[in-house]
């Protein structure tokens, strides 16, 4: 999966803050990496941590570290947050997003080890191994105190079948235990294919005697397992928890335990880390290791080195792998749609200088072959072109959709098939005021971008240099003393097009020029008779 970020080539060094503890030799490719500096400083309070981050380009963190509206306001240069791991609960999307800051993870690199990690549990949980473990280190041989169950032929339920639900119900099949999964997109077929059964969150809880969790943690998700849930399951159900605390309401699952609905809990995670004293760890039946889902040699390496390809990516401007506050777009689909990305971006700085007026409404329409393909990040670029008159560099692919809604600018993106004889189009409407204007741009095999039409007006323009238009009545002589009045201030023409709507009516003229175009030549142009309006883009 890909998706587009956007950096400026720097010629110093870009730093980089690592604020949680890295695999060794999964942060080789970053030590290796031209242009990067390295700052690494675990276990920062959180006013250390608002230091170390103001000078920072790029920030690495894991579960660890905290990275709150605060933390994100704090920096002066962060561009991109890398997550060495999956969950980015831990991360103020929001802020960074708002802020134009990229945020991308490691979604693959610890699926195995989180899923082996939870199969782990739910064993110890059902032969009580942590406790028999520490009753023999206090000296005693009770072998009656920890008769356990067998998974064997026990109903697993899993809620959340993405990447680590799905291998562990692999695993839990090669236990022989049967299982049942509830998640929004698992369909009947796949459940089939996968030889388990797919139910909704209410009969997976009532049929299981294993209930495993793998959510991500949403407003959705959070108490997803709360005192009303507890009531549903069976007598003497087991939970394992190896996702994120907050999934399950920690109140309610310390009464189902007193009152022994719940037999036993086996947790990796939970709402506040560290939870060292948490009064659940007092009951006999909860089992609880520090959160070390992902805490192997291979997962670490492995998270390492992805969130640092993706970071080195952003970093030298290429596209990065796995952003989260971004579209992500299969390796196939930003093909097809990379070579128009700064086509979408010139057609929204062009008709930025249409008008004067705020923008308050804008459609992307994409016709022909690329109305096949998710053309989210070239809707995001056309707004950042349209948004960047009024808001300069400070808005990004990141937040330029997020800046439109702020602004209340209502955008749309609407697909065709017919690309008007062209093999693929890109038109960008804006209302301005109660006026829409709008221009389209294809790409010419072996030609490059081209303009194609400016509002009404059929043309024929490269998108690049210093354009003007001008609008006029269609006359004998228009032209000429336009040109003759840039010679006087010597600018050359390097391109010249006219479009008009009918002989003797309105008219455009689209020019480009080897210099920009300055206000005072643009009052001069005004000057001229029936020259209605002059617009200088420069691109
Ligand atoms: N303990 C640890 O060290 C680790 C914990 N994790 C955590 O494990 C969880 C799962 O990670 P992955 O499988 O990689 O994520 P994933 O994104 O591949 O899977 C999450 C699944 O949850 C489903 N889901 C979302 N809302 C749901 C709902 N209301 N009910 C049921 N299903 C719902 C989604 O459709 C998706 O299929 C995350 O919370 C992650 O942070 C991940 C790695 C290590
Ligand atoms: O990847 C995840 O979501 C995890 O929970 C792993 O957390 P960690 O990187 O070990 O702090």
């Amino acid at each position: 999966m890909s998706a587009i970020a956007e950096a400026k080539p720097e010629t110093k060094n870009a730093v980089l803050l690592i604020t949680d503890p890295l695999s060794e030799d999964g942060l080789q490719p970053l030590r290796a990496a031209e242009g990067i500096e390295l700052d690494i400083c675990t276990g920062l309070t959180r006013e250390e941590l608002l230091g170390a981050v103001k000078t920072a380009d790029a920030l690495i963190v894991r579960s660890g570290t905290q990275v709150t509206r605060e933390v994100i306001e704090a920096a002066d240069s962060l561009k991109i947050i890398g997550r060495a791991g999956v969950g980015v609960d831990n991360i103020d999307l929001e802020a960074a997003t708002e802020r134009g800051i990229i945020v991308v993870n490691a979604p693959d690199g610890n699926t195995n080890s989180a899923a082996e990690h939870t199969i782990a549990m739910m064993t110890s949980l059902a032969r009580n191994i942590p406790q028999a473990h520490r009753s023999l280190l206090e000296g005693k041989w009770d072998r009656k105190a920890f008769v356990g169950v067998e998974l064997k032929d026990k109903t697993l339920g899993i809620v959340g079948l993405g990447r680590i639900g799905a291998e562990v119900a692999r695993r839990a099949k090669g236990q022989r235990m049967n299982v049942i999964a509830f998640d929004p997109f698992l369909t009947e077929e796949r459940a089939k294919e996968m030889g388990i059964s797919a139910g909704t969150f209410e009969e997976v809880i009532r049929a299981a005697d294993f209930i495993t969790v793998h959510t991500p943690l949403m407003k959705e998700t959070r108490h997803l397992l709360n005192a009303g849930a507890f009531e549903k399951m069976k007598d003497g159900v087991r939970i394992v928890n190896c996702a994120r605390g907050g999934i399950i309401d920690e109140g309610a699952l310390y009464e189902a335990v007193k009152a022994g609905k719940v037999a036993g809990a086996a947790l990796d995670v939970m709402e506040s880390e560290p939870f060292t004293g948490h009064r659940l760890l007092e009951l006999p039946q909860v089992i609880a290791t520090p959160h070390l889902g992902a805490s192997t040699i291979e997962a670490q390496e492995s998270v390492a080195i992805d969130v640092g390809r993706d970071v080195i990516r952003f970093l030298s401007g290429e596209p990065v792998k796995n952003p989260v506050n971004l579209p992500s777009l299969s390796k196939e689909a930003l093909a097809k749609i990379e070579p128009f990305f700064n086509l979408a971006e010139s057609l929204g700085t062009f008709l930025s200088r249409l008008s004067d007026q705020p923008v308050t409404e804008v459609s992307v329409k994409y016709a022909g072959e690329l109305a096949d393909y998710d053309v989210r990040p070239l809707t995001r670029n056309a707004l950042k072109g349209l948004l960047k008159r009024n808001l300069g560099s400070h808005v990004n692919d990141v937040n330029a959709k997020f800046l439109a809604d702020s602004f209340q600018i209502n955008v749309s993106e609407h697909k065709t098939a017919n690309s008007k004889g062209f093999q693929q189009l890109i038109t960008v409407e804006a209302k301005t005021g109660e006026v829409f204007h709008r221009v389209s741009g294809t790409l010419l095999n072996g030609f490059g971008a081209r303009i194609v039409k400016v509002d009404d007006y059929a043309v024929d323009v490269s998108p690049e240099g210093h354009l003007l238009l001008i609008r006029h009545k269609d006359q004998p002589g228009a032209i000429g003393r336009v040109g003759m009045l840039l010679a006087e201030e010597n600018i050359n023409i390097a391109t010249m097009q006219v479009g008009r709507s009918e002989a003797g009516g309105d008219a455009i003229m689209m020019l480009t020029v080897d210099n920009e175009v300055q206000p005072e030549e643009v009052g001069r142009l005004l000057e001229i008779d029936d020259i209605y309006a002059v617009r200088t883009v420069d691109l």
